[in-house]
């Protein structure tokens, strides 16, 4: 136990400051503050000394320097049992700290605003605050770090019990180095951005914790949901949950899968997620024309399924949702009428993503593996007719070059080897995750049924071989749409060319695993 006698305290904000001083006074702590802390415990009649009368020197340069001083420091740092330190001290005359409060300045809040400077961010990046907690924390066998106001109440029973016992000394000090490099992480992301550098030598990106998570994918597995600190309009950590029960890990994984297939179309859309695959999407004129598309792509599968819109979920769209079972529903909005029918399901969860920007900031994806991690730019390709080559005789008529660029956008969200059927503006198969593309082809047009007479088919990536093209044409498919660039395009060029099927290429691929 580390009896406190003397405190240092300089906190940007100051709530909950004079309370916490005031108790810390009762029990004997002298208390040592910067300007404002200082003003701020002075006027609420507290006894505080001034850092300046500590270091004999005053808070200089609009207080960029202020506790930056060695009388602070060795304070701070000294080694209790090292006689030689202790001497050293004393013949400085340098006082001794046994706790250090300190907040930073809000970077975080600075940068969070919406047309932030470049010198306003910089003037609150924090020098002088982390220097203390970091030398508290690593002092942390002699010295109590508090970084958040939550343990006030914590370190103050234990001092007021004779002091601050060793594990929550350790446990403080663990959580102020998370907090000063959350910081400077937060800092580096900042100018790392700012200076257009994708991929530096060292990554240090930092997130809240936003909720913990009752397990991860399976039972066994503890999780927690983490957000970036800096606010990304329209992305699924800022949505705001209006009903039904806590997410689930796999639910905010499904969500955001759907959320990033619907964000794809301009046009009215609805999509239904299952384990990360859609398995219905559907563009039509209204909201509620869209849902009835993505549900009637394919009926079995949406039970139980994740909903996201790109439009306002109106009172038509929600009496159609409420007609089967569905874990989530996400929107930019909801209708007032729409939201009192479908909380009318107790544990369906409603998400409302506020706005839904045409252009969202694309996040970099990480996948950890075994001693690392993978980091690559989000695949925020889209394809435009333009970008696209015929290599068939037959052309696609326009009706076959709409399915076509519709079935791309949603074939790019499929799990490699992906191949969906399209017809009419909605999905009809859907083949996803296959270890070969004509069986993941097989799967789409066995679930297409019927409908695959007359629809097109998009793949991920490209034939490696014709079987596919043959696949599709005696199901009755009339287009197609693939990166192209296999050695054998030619044989699936000349396969399409012998049954009539028009063919396209993106150039581009769009593989997810
Ligand atoms: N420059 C310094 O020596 C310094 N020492 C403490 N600070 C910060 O100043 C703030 C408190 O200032 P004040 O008590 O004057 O309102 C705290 O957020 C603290 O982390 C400093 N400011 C910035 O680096």
């Amino acid at each position: 136990m580390n009896p406190i006698r003397r405190a240092l305290i300089s906190v940007s904000d100051k709530n909950g400051i004079v309370e916490l001083a005031q108790k810390l006074s009762r029990i004997g702590v002298e208390i040592v503050s910067t300007g404002g802390t200082r003003r701020v415990l002075t006027e609420a009649g507290l006894p505080v000394i001034g850092v300046s009368e500590v270091t004999g020197f005053p808070e200089i340069l609009d207080g960029r320097v202020k506790t930056l001083h060695p009388r602070i420091h060795a304070g701070l740092l000294a080694v209790r049992d090292e006689e030689e330190h202790i001497r050293q001290l004393n013949e400085h005359n340098i006082p001794l700290f046994d706790l250090v409060v300190v907040n930073l300045y809000p970077f975080e809040e600075t940068v969070a605003q919406p047309r932030v400077t470049r010198e306003a961010a910089i003037e609150n990046i924090d020098i002088g605050g982390p220097s203390m907690v970091r030398a508290a924390a690593k002092n942390h066998r002699y010295v109590t770090v508090v970084v958040d106001p939550d343990d006030y109440g914590t370190v103050l029973d234990q001092a007021a019990q004779g002091g601050v016992r060793q594990e929550t000394r350790e446990r403080l000090a663990a959580k102020a180095f998370r907090h000063t490099a959350a910081y400077d992480a937060l800092i580096a992301q900042y100018l790392t951005e700012n200076a257009g550098e994708s991929h530096p030598e060292k990554w240090t990106v930092t997130f809240n914790k936003a909720q913990d998570l009752r397990y991860g994918e399976n039972p066994h597995q503890p999780a927690a949901f983490y957000r970036d600190p800096l606010p990304r309009k329209g992305t699924l950590a800022e949505a705001e949950q209006l009903h039904g029960k806590a997410l689930s890990y796999n639910n905010i994984n499904d969500a955001n899968a759907a959320l990033e297939i619907v964000s794809e179309f301009d046009r009215p859309a609805a999509v239904a997620v299952k384990h990360m695959n859609p398995c219905g999407v559907g563009v039509e004129e209204t909201a509620a024309g869209a849902f009835r598309k993505a549900y009637e792509s394919d009926p079995v599968s949406i039970f139980g399924g994740i909903v996201a819109l790109n439009r306002t979920v109106d009172l038509e769209t929600a009496r159609k949702m409420k007609e089967i079972f569905l874990e989530i529903v996400l929107a930019p909005d909801f209708e007032e009428e729409a939201l009192a029918v479908l909380k009318e399901k107790k544990n369906l969860r409603l998400l409302r993503l506020g706005e839904f920007p045409d252009e969202r900031k694309a996040a970099p994806r990480i996948q950890t593996v075994s001693g690392g991690a993978l980091i690559q730019a989000e695949d925020k390709k889209r394809i435009r007719r333009e970008d696209c080559t015929v290599p068939t005789r037959r052309k696609p008529t326009e009706e076959e070059w709409e399915q076509l660029l519709f079935a791309w956008k949603v074939v790019k969200h499929v799990k490699s080897n992906a191949i969906v059927l399209a017809r009419n503006s909605r999905t009809v198969g859907v083949g996803a995750g296959q270890m070969n593309r004509v069986g993941a082809a097989r799967i789409a047009v066995e679930q297409a049924g019927k409908e695959a007479v007359g629809s097109v088919l998009a793949s991920d990536a490209f034939f490696p071989m014709k079987d596919t093209v043959e696949t599709a044409a005696q199901a009755g498919v009339t287009a197609l749409i693939q990166p192209g660039g296999s050695i054998r395009d030619q044989e699936s060029i000349d396969e399409a060319d012998r049954r009539g099927l028009a063919m396209v290429f993106t150039h581009t691929r769009h593989f997810k695993h």
